[in-house]
């Protein structure tokens, strides 16, 4: 009984983030008006839920690894993981209306308009609701200051956490950055080994190759292209770092650096979030 009661209020609040979300859009709240962003608190919809789970936002550059990361802890807390890049690109190959202008924003590196991403968005949240989920890790939303109002204005995210890699290393793991074009397997084929200098750390990673049933099978993404990945650091710098500030003044920012791969890092994240991963667990035993 206590299960389905709780079932019922975590449908509820979900469907009533999602629309808050849709009214922050078609509300008449013009996302262009500062007084729309000045009295963002007081958007008529506010998701405000007793019992509810999770609600994480990841941050960090191209290539950081947030995807790695953000579906590593959603397998591990029971929280969808919701990568508005995803939902982009799902968008983008589909025969719908958007397909092409998406594709051509995205393959120049720029980034999509605050209201189709928000659609996106508040669609997958609705779909959700149909399954029954509750809470969410974002992966790569809010991405500019506007998109973090209007998330900060229809509900409370409880943590962000910002990833940071040394600046050489985002490149080179876009660059290596491999998909199956069967299972959607992530594998990156980039081995980077960065020398220790004036008293910055070195860095290892090693590449995470695909089982053999996948190898023939890779493909890139078209928008990890050297030209293309540069560009979006650029966009990161001038659009997305100040959603960082955003939040560290709000008191919600963990600052995390990754020490290395996933075997270092991993179990490092854990730590930093007071996890415990019964996987992790169990080979430290070993
Ligand atoms: N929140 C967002 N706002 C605007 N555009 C977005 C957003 N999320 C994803 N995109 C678009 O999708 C592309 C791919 O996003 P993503 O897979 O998160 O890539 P990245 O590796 O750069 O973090 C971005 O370059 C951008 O064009």
């Amino acid at each position: 009984m206590a299960v389905s009661l709780r079932a019922i209020r975590n449908i509820r609040f979900s469907s009533f983030l999602y629309r808050a979300l849709s009214s922050s859009l078609s509300s008449g709240a013009d996302l262009k008006s500062s007084a729309f962003f000045g009295h963002s608190k007081s958007l008529p919809l506010r998701a405000e839920p007793k019992d509810r789970n999770v609600q994480w936002v990841f941050l960090g550059c191209p290539g950081v690894g947030k995807g790695t990361y953000a579906s590593r802890l959603s397998n591990l807390l029971g929280v969808p993981h919701i990568a508005t890049g995803d939902l982009v690109r799902e968008e983008l190959n589909s025969s719908g209306p958007l397909a092409s202008q998406l594709e051509e924003v995205v393959n120049q590196g720029q980034l999509v308009s605050d209201e189709i991403i928000i659609n996106l968005l508040s669609k997958r949240l609705e779909a959700g609701e149909a399954k029954g989920e509750s809470g969410f890790i974002l992966d790569g939303f809010p991405r500019t200051i506007r998109q973090a109002e209007i998330l900060e204005g229809v509900t409370d995210i409880d943590l962000v956490v910002n990833l940071k890699l040394q600046e050489e290393a985002l490149l080179a793991k876009c660059l290596g950055r491999r998909i199956c074009s069967e299972c959607g397997g992530n594998y990156n084929v980039a081995s980077i080994d960065i020398k220790g200098e004036n008293g910055k750390p070195g860095m290892y990673m090693a590449p995470l190759l695909p089982p053999p049933h996948c190898a023939s099978k890779l493909i890139q993404r078209s928008d990890d292209t050297e030209e293309v990945v540069k560009e979006r650091l650029r966009v990161y710098n001038e659009m997305s770092r100040p959603v960082e500030e955003f939040y560290r003044q709000r008191g919600k920012l963990l600052e995390f650096t990754l020490p290395g791969g996933i075997p270092e890092s991993w179990p490092k994240l854990l730590q930093a979030l007071n996890l415990e991963d019964p996987e992790v667990k169990q080979s430290a035993a070993a």
